[in-house]
């Protein structure tokens, strides 16, 4: 495995554990944060207390604040902020590219979709970033929580890009004997697998908060991912990628995993917690509060039959109680599988 040079844009939980991925298998890796204070207590104590807590970061990564001397010199770049800020740090990163003439392969490890546009992180990517500066474009996805990938659990993603070589460039620097890194060329797919399985995961941790077992989950589950099939083939993504990592993968992963920011706000909007109160007692990205919002107006738009996602949204945005949405979905006239 030759030596990358790696900068990942965004310290929170996922870009602080993906450079960790990289910094382990022996690449120069570079974190950049917004935040000066992060950046010093990862180059002084290798921690990252406030997303990861006590787990020491491999020693091989340093902390920059200045962007420009993070991407420098750089083979990869990974985008891993939330969905919202994502075209400002593209911005800021156009900027460093012309200003020292330098082409990258430019991988977002964000899941979600914009408001008001409905596009994916990759078309905002593409929007934001002329092509003279990308050896390629595409994500990073699958089921993968940071606090699991930093203790080391067996973990597999997709890196998805039409470019194979430069998907096959990340396959190559991140994967490992605890984390295995899969190519595939449908970017839309894993996109929206990516973005819309946190829908569905707010919906599973507010079922959990209601005590339902097993039946609920896999009817949730089941039903969940024929919606996110249903809305990706209208965009045309590969109905398969929804059997794979970033489809029914990050579905389990996310909607039965405590770890999950998306599972957790949908348990305690169950007890009855106010979203603005979720929210801000999170502290950390909640990338499905603001899909769910994207996904049920382009299901409106697009004439796509979305019950769960309408359901979730009702439960966010209108107030309506867990129980009444589920009664609502289990009124609906019966119908045919497989539709
Ligand atoms: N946490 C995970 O396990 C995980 C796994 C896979 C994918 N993701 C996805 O990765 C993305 C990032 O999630 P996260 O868990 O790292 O979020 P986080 O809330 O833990 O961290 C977000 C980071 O982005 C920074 N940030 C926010 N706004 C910024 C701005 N305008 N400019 C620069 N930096 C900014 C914050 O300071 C913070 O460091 C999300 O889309 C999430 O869905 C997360
Ligand atoms: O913690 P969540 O709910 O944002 O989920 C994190 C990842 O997307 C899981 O693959």
């Amino acid at each position: 495995m030759s030596n990358e040079i790696i900068a990942v844009l965004g310290a929170g939980s996922w870009g602080t554990a993906l450079a960790n991925v990289a910094a382990e298998n022996g690449h120069d890796v570079r974190l950049w944060s917004h935040r000066a204070s992060q950046v010093a207590e990862i180059n002084e104590t290798h921690l990252n207390t406030k997303y990861l807590g006590d787990n020491p970061l491999n020693e091989g990564i340093v902390g920059f604040s200045d962007m420009q001397s993070a991407v420098e010199n750089a083979d990869i770049v990974l985008s891993v902020v939330p969905t919202k800020a994502t075209r400002e740090v593209a911005q800021q990163l156009v900027t460093v590219l012309a200003n020292i003439d330098h082409s990258v392969i430019l991988m977002a490890a964000t899941k979600g979709l914009e408001p008001g546009t409905y596009k994916r992180v990759s078309e905002m990517l593409t929007e934001e970033v002329p092509a003279k500066y990308l050896k390629g474009l595409g994500v990073i996805s699958g089921p993968s929580h940071a606090e699991g990938v930093i203790k080391h659990d067996p973990t597999l993603v997709s890196a998805a890009s039409k470019d194979v070589v430069a998907a096959e460039k990340v396959q190559a620097a991140f994967s490992n004997q605890v984390f295995r890194v899969y190519t595939n060329t449908d970017v839309i797919g894993a996109e929206i697998g990516g973005a819309l399985k946190n829908v569905i995961a707010i919906g599973a941790g507010a079922l959990a908060s209601l005590g339902y077992d097993a039946n609920a989950k896999a009817a949730l589950f089941t039903r969940g991912l024929a919606e996110i099939s249903r809305l990706g083939q209208a965009f045309g993504a590969n109905p398969i990628t929804f059997m794979g990592l970033s489809g029914v993968g990050d579905l389990f992963a996310t909607a039965t995993s405590v770890h999950s920011r998306n599972f957790r706000a949908g348990v305690q909007l169950g007890e009855g917690k106010k979203l603005s109160d979720v929210i801000e007692d999170m502290g950390m990205v909640i990338e499905g509060i603001s899909t769910t919002k994207v996904a049920h107006e382009l299901a409106q738009k697009k004439h796509i039959e979305m019950p769960i996602t309408s359901a979730v949204y009702r439960v966010l945005y209108d107030n309506v109680d867990v129980k009444e949405a589920i009664q609502t979905l289990m009124g609906r006239p019966v119908s045919q599988e497989g539709k």
